[in-house]
């Protein structure tokens, strides 16, 4: 038998939502095995059982998957080679769909009920992920759902002390990155976002020159590795309706983003001078583009989405590992009752899986 490559880490994030439902699902479906690596899931090990027997008693699952539980106490000194040492001293049942390092809540777990008191286990999973995937024992996370809100109310904050905003924000800054990327991807398209979870007011003056020659030079720089994209077609959305209508409808586009633009051109880079949004995102342009550089959340976004939700997957490019995410939030309604689909996941596991195969074949990662 060939060694297994090494696993890839899902964490179910919020416990009230779906996230365990969608790993259940695929798990039953036995869609985690279609990977020859082994699949480590972040839950409360109690939760899940319960949330497994619900989804059996709504007529979603026909049958319980097996998997096999491990205890973390990511408190000890060397967490991940305890963790390691651990899992390959188990007798480890072949049919487990997958490892589930139990990561308990505070409270008991009720779906679709948020419990701010169980908001500290999200964020812990999260610190389990990054530190598995900064030493290298996980090739890849893949993050499901959290409820912003309610890592927000339960007083979670970055580590440079600002209100917590998302799993970017949290990865970027617990690896020490000056900046990452989001970016979505689907059949239709790739959209990399300039600035992330900022209210409307602030994006002008998030648009700075060393913003966007950041984001561009991430994008290229993650587009060759982590796509195999050794001379990708990148093309800019302006800030402003028309990208500005030659100054009459906003400056940056002038005095900030094509100056910058224009240094990569010089540099021999495939990449256009802002474009006007809507015309950009036509199938014209699409169909001659691997990325689309947008310079905001709701600009770039529900573009995409429009063309494949349920199927578009979450990455953050410019992280010292790979991260995959769901497409969704956490569905409340959906949690214990059945309905969630997990396509979206599965989808951030193939891409998490190639994009960690690539990587040794490139020699980037060993
Ligand atoms: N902007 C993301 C989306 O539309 O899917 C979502 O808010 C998740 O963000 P994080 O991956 O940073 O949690």
């Amino acid at each position: 038998m060939t060694e297994k490559k090494r696993p890839l880490l899902i964490t179910t994030g919020e416990p009230a939502g779906i996230g365990m439902d969608v790993v259940l699902n695929l798990a039953a479906e036995g869609k985690l095995q279609d990977f020859d690596r082994p699949i480590w899931v972040t839950a409360d090990a109690k939760a899940m059982q319960v949330r497994a027997d619900e989804l059996v008693a709504a007529g979603v699952l026909k049958s319980i998957p097996s998997w096999h539980t491990i205890n973390t106490d990511v408190n000890v000194d060397n967490f991940d080679v305890n963790l390691v040492e651990q899992i390959s001293k188990q007798k480890i049942n072949v049919d487990s769909a997958f490892i589930l390092l139990n990561v308990p809540c505070a409270e008991r777990v009720t779906g679709g009920q948020i419990n701010i008191a169980n908001s500290a286990m999200v964020a812990q999973q999260l610190d389990i992920a990054h530190q598995l995937a900064v030493n290298g024992t996980v090739a890849a996370i893949v993050t499901g759902p959290l409820q912003k809100s309610a890592l927000i109310d339960a007083g979670i904050k970055l580590l440079d002390g600002t209100i917590f905003s998302g799993h970017t924000e949290f990865f970027m800054q617990q690896s020490g990155c000056e900046k990452v990327v989001m970016m979505l991807a689907n059949q239709a398209m790739k959209v990399a976002l300039v600035t992330t979870h900022l209210p409307l007011k602030d994006i002008p003056a998030a648009i700075t020159a060393d913003n966007v020659r950041q984001t561009v030079q991430i994008v290229i720089d993650d587009m060759r590795e982590k796509f195999g994209l050794m001379q990708p077609r990148i093309l800019v959305c302006g800030l402003n309706p028309h990208a500005g209508e030659g100054g009459h409808l906003g400056m940056e586009e002038i005095e900030i983003i094509n100056p910058v633009l224009r240094e990569f051109i010089d540099a021999g880079v495939n990449i256009s001078e802002s474009m006007p949004a809507d015309t950009l995102f036509t199938t014209r342009h699409l169909a001659n583009c691997d990325a689309v550089i947008a310079m905001y959340h709701d600009q770039g976004l529900p573009v995409l989405k429009s063309h494949g939700f349920g199927d578009t997957v979450n990455l953050t490019l410019g992280l010292p590992y790979i991260r995959t995410s769901v497409d969704h939030g956490t569905a409340l309604d959906l949690a214990g009752r059945g309905g969630a689909s997990a396509t979206s996941l599965y989808q951030a596991i193939v891409m998490a899986n190639e994009m960690a195969d690539r990587s040794i074949v490139s020699g980037s990662i060993v």
